[in-house]
C-alpha cells in the first residue's frame, strides 16, 4: 500500500532557525569513485549517507573495491577506500542517480569482463545515448543506448566529439576516469551549451586535487592526461544545493535561516543562491562561517537564466510560485531529462494548486496567483518534493505524495524540516 501523502506543514510564525546540511551529493559521489581508482587506500570524510550515495557505494563495490565505513551518523560516514582490479560480472543498479549512470560506466570500461547497468524505470528513459557512443568511440562495446546496458571494455581512450547540451555529467563521467585509459582522453564538446559548468569545475578541480593533469583552457575542450589518481583524504562540503529549500523557508515567511559551514570557496551550484535569493527579496550575508538569509514576508518575481545551476529551478520555482510579481526561468531545457520533466511537473503542480505557471521550450513563465491545498505529485523527484514542502509554508492544506523520495538526497528532509519549524 502507497505511503499516506504528507501534510506540509503550514508555518505559524517567521521561521527563525540554524540549519547543518549533511554532505554534498555530487562531491561524495564523485570523491568515492576517485578514491576507488586511486593509486592507494584513501579515507573520504563526512560523506554524504542517501540513496544516490548508497547506490555509488554498492556500484564500487561490486567492480571490486572494498569500502569500510570508519565512522557513521544517521546522515554521514567515513569510509575508508581501497581500490582492486575493476571487475568484470557486475550488475549495477544506477536507481535515479544521474552521476552513478553517467560515472559508473566509464570505470566499468576498465573492467577484465563485461558489466551490467539497469536503474529504476524511468532511469530507462533519461538521456545516455551521447556517453554511450563516445565510450564506444573510445574503444568499448555497449548493446543498448539508454538503460538496460552491457559494457565491455577494454578501452584505450584518445579523442572523442561529444553533444554535452543534455547533461554535464556526459563530460564528467569521462572525465573522472580518463586518468586510467591508455591514451587519456580529450573530449570536445560540439552542440548547444553545456549546462551546469560549476558541475564540470568541480570534476576538474578534485581531479586535479588528486593530482591529474587536466587542461580545460580552451572552451568546450577537456583534456585528461593518463597517470595515476592519487589516493587521498578528503572531506565533503556540505550539500548547498539541499540547502535551498530550507533557505526558501526564510524568504516565505519572513524569518531568517543559517546555514553553518557554507565553504568560502566552493564549486557547488548551491552557492549561486546567494545571488538568486537576493533577487527573490531576502538579505544574504555571511557571519564568520555561517550563511544567513533573512526575508520580509514578501517574495518577489525574478528573471533568471538557471542554465548553470539546473538542480535549483525546483525551489525558485516554488519561490516564484509565492511571489508578488511574476517571473520568467530560462535556460533550463535540459531539465526535462532529470529525474523527471522537471518543467513539467513544476507547471502541473503549481497549476493544480491554482497557480498560473506556462512551460516555455526551455523554462517556465510564472505569474502571481493565489494557491490553494491539495496533492503535490513528486514524481520520484526529491527536488519536487521539497519544493511542495516551501509552498506549503504558505499555503494551508498542502499534501507532497512520496515525500519519501527526499532519501535520494538527503534522507531526513522531513525530521530537517519539522525541527527548522519548530526551533524558534
Ligand atoms: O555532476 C553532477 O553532480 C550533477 C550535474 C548536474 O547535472 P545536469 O548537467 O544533467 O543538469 C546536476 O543537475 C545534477 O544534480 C548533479
Ligand atoms: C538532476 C539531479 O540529479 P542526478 O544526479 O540524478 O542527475 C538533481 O539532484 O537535481
Amino acid at each position: 500500500m502507497p505511503a499516506p501523502h504528507w501534510p506540509a506543514p503550514t508555518a505559524a510564525a517567521p521561521v527563525i532557525a540554524s540549519v547543518r546540511l549533511p554532505g554534498s551529493k555530487s562531491v561524495t559521489n564523485r570523491a568515492l569513485l576517485l578514491a576507488a581508482l586511486a593509486d592507494g587506500p584513501g579515507v573520504v570524510r563526512q560523506a554524504l549517507r542517501s540513496r544516490d550515495a548508497d547506490l555509488m557505494v554498492s556500484a564500487l563495490r561490486a567492480l571490486g573495491a572494498t569500502l569500510t565505513a570508519v565512522r557513521e551518523t544517521t546522515d554521514s560516514v567515513d569510509w575508508e577506500v581501497t581500490p582492486g582490479p575493476v571487475r568484470g560480472g557486475a550488475r549495477v543498479d544506477a536507481g535515479l542517480a544521474g552521476t552513478v549512470m553517467r560515472f559508473v560506466p566509464p570505470m566499468a570500461a576498465l573492467a577484465d569482463g563485461p558489466v551490467f547497468f539497469d536503474g529504476d524505470p524511468y532511469a530507462r528513459k533519461r538521456p545516455m545515448g551521447p556517453i554511450l557512443d563516445a565510450l564506444r568511440a573510445l574503444g568499448a562495446r555497449i548493446d543498448n543506448d539508454a538503460l538496460p546496458f552491457t559494457i565491455s571494455g577494454p578501452l584505450t581512450g584518445g579523442e572523442v566529439t561529444i553533444d554535452a547540451s543534455g547533461s554535464s555529467q556526459f563530460v564528467s563521467g569521462l572525465m573522472l576516469t580518463a586518468a586510467r585509459f591508455e591514451k587519456g582522453v580529450t573530449i570536445r564538446h560540439v552542440g548547444p551549451p553545456v549546462p551546469s559548468q560549476p558541475h564540470i569545475e568541480m570534476t576538474v578541480h578534485m581531479l586535479r586535487e588528486a593530482g591529474v593533469r587536466v587542461d580545460d583552457a580552451e572552451r568546450d575542450v577537456w583534456r585528461v592526461e593518463p597517470g595515476p589518481i592519487a589516493a587521498r583524504d578528503m572531506t565533503v562540503e556540505p550539500d548547498l544545493s539541499n540547502a535551498a529549500p530550507f533557505l526558501a523557508a526564510a524568504l516565505v515567511t519572513g524569518g531568517t535561516v543559517t546555514v553553518p559551514g557554507w565553504p568560502e570557496e566552493t564549486t557547488q551550484p548551491g552557492d549561486a543562491l546567494r545571488g538568486l535569493l537576493t533577487a527573490l527579496g531576502a538579505t544574504v550575508t555571511r557571519d564568520g562561517d555561517d550563511l544567513v538569509v533573512t526575508g520580509t514576508g514578501e517574495v518577489k518575481g525574478l528573471d533568471a537564466d538557471l542554465h548553470e545551476v539546473g538542480e535549483l529551478t525546483p525551489t525558485i520555482a516554488a519561490l516564484a510560485a509565492l511571489a508578488t510579481t511574476p517571473s520568467r526561468l530560462r535556460g533550463v531545457g535540459h531539465l526535462r531529462g532529470h529525474e523527471t520533466d522537471r518543467l513539467a511537473a513544476l507547471a502541473t503542480e503549481i497549476n493544480s494548486l491554482g497557480g498560473d505557471v506556462e512551460e516555455t521550450a526551455d523554462g517556465l513563465i510564472i505569474r502571481p496567483r493565489p494557491l490553494r491545498g491539495g496533492v503535490f505529485h513528486s514524481y520520484d523527484d526529491h527536488r519536487m518534493a521539497t519544493a511542495g514542502a516551501v509552498i506549503g509554508l504558505a499555503v494551508p492544506g498542502v499534501e507532497v505524495e512520496n515525500i519519501a523520495t527526499t532519501a535520494k538526497t538527503l534522507p531526513e528532509f522531513v525530521q530537517m524540516w519539522a525541527a527548522m519549524l519548530g526551533s524558534r
